[in-house]
């Protein structure tokens, strides 16, 4: 690569005018049990969705019938616009699909070099375009001193980043990535995770990527397609999933709460930390709450403001933050609640606290369980 050459010069995805991928009402049995059910989804180009949700709900069923590594059985796909598997149509084998395959356990050629790796999906390119962006790709991910290495010389974290290139060297109008990061230690994720993100954008590869962590989808994502069931939960940005979710699947899968359940009453939920306003429910009508601990700030007290007052159970520093197990009074006995406070507070056992709530990170919902 000259030093007037760029990434984006070398490896750039054409853009494309249409969307990168659209599903259409995909179904998907395995020996007559569905496990995918009338799942639809469009991405526009260079867009980075995430599929997560929980083991088993679906999300790699959908990446190999995007690849094409399951034949499509109901529904319709398009790729950069062209229908590609469909009603009518015999089923493209992923090859054939302008698409850029990494699987957590995405296996390297054991006799080729890093390099000759990574050129080897651009036959018919010239010799000196294919190991430019090549290395324009390796340098990216900070890989760009082992292009003469083999891939037994190298950590699983290194190999992982060899195999991205290797999906990206062609410049795939898609890419589909499935739990790419999940063998690496904590520390390493983060990194490859974050160079994978930059190299994703500056090349402007649309790409689905399946990942069971919610931590990783926010990361990554520009939007997050949750999934229970087979079925898309609901799809938007990390923003919208996390601070409007639209059922208690989808705050609860995005770290604990506290719960509680009650009737509405003038138009609130009491909860041992106070009413809660219960929009969009009847009188009456029973009615699930959930407190993100982090919604909770804790006062310490000189003395108990009343008979009733919270006291701390336990507290532990987290690292940036510190979790607060707090023993709230209610009519009806003692509640067990966690507060999530920001950096190091750490009061006694037996401290009496005051609580006040962040209305935002407090949802209440119509009860589901109730009457069943
Ligand atoms: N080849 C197969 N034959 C039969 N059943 C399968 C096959 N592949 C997956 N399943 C089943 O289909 C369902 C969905 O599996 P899938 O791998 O798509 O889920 P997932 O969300 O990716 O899960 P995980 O996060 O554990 O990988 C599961 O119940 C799984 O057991």
């Amino acid at each position: 690569m000259t030093s007037t050459e760029t990434l984006a010069d070398i490896a750039q995805v054409a853009p494309h005018p249409a969307g990168a991928l659209s599903m259409q009402g995909v179904r998907h049995a395995y020996d007559g049990h569905a496990v995918v059910h009338d799942v639809s989804l469009e991405m526009a180009p260079g867009e980075v969705v995430c599929l997560l949700g929980p083991s088993g709900c679906g999300k790699t069923t959908l990446l190999r019938i995007a690849a094409g590594l399951e034949p499509l059985q109901e529904g319709e796909l398009l790729l950069g616009g062209e229908r590609i598997a469909g009603p009518g149509l015999r089923h493209l084998p992923p090859e054939k699909r302008n698409v850029g395959l990494a699987f957590q356990d995405s296996a390297l050629f054991p006799h080729l070099t890093v390099l000759d790796n990574v050129t080897f999906g651009l036959e018919g390119q010239p010799a000196k375009l294919r190991q430019q962006r090549a290395l324009a790709l390796l340098d990216q991910l900070g890989m760009g001193g082992y292009a003469k290495s083999y891939p037994h010389m190298l950590s699983g974290g290194q190999q992982q980043r060899v195999a991205l290139a290797r999906a990206l060297a062609p410049a795939p109008q898609l890419m589909l990535l499935d739990e790419p990061f999940s063998s690496l230690d904590a520390r390493l994720r983060d990194r490859i995770r974050d160079d994978t993100l930059h190299v994703l954008k500056k090349v402007g590869a649309a790409t689905l990527l399946v990942t069971h962590d919610p931590e990783e989808a926010m990361f990554m994502a520009d939007r997050i397609a949750l999934m229970r069931d087979g079925r898309i939960v609901q799809m938007g940005t990390p923003q919208e999933l996390y601070c409007e979710p639209q059922d208690p699947f989808v705050v609860t899968f995005f770290g604990e709460v506290n719960e509680w359940r009650g009737e509405v009453r003038n138009g609130v939920v009491q909860t041992p930390v106070g009413p809660v306003r219960a929009a969009g429910l009847a009188e009456g009508a029973a009615a699930r709450v959930l407190i993100r601990p982090e919604a909770l700030s804790v006062t310490s007290l000189e003395a108990p403001a009343d008979h009733g007052a919270s006291h701390v159970i336990m507290a532990r520093l987290l690292g940036r933050s510190s979790l607060l197990h707090i023993c709230a009074h209610w009519p009806d006995g003692e509640h067990h609640l966690h507060a999530r406070v920001p950096g190091v507070f750490l009061p006694e056992e037996g401290q009496p606290v005051g609580l006040t709530l962040d209305p935002s990170q407090v949802f209440v919902f119509a009860d589901a369980a109730a009457g069943a």
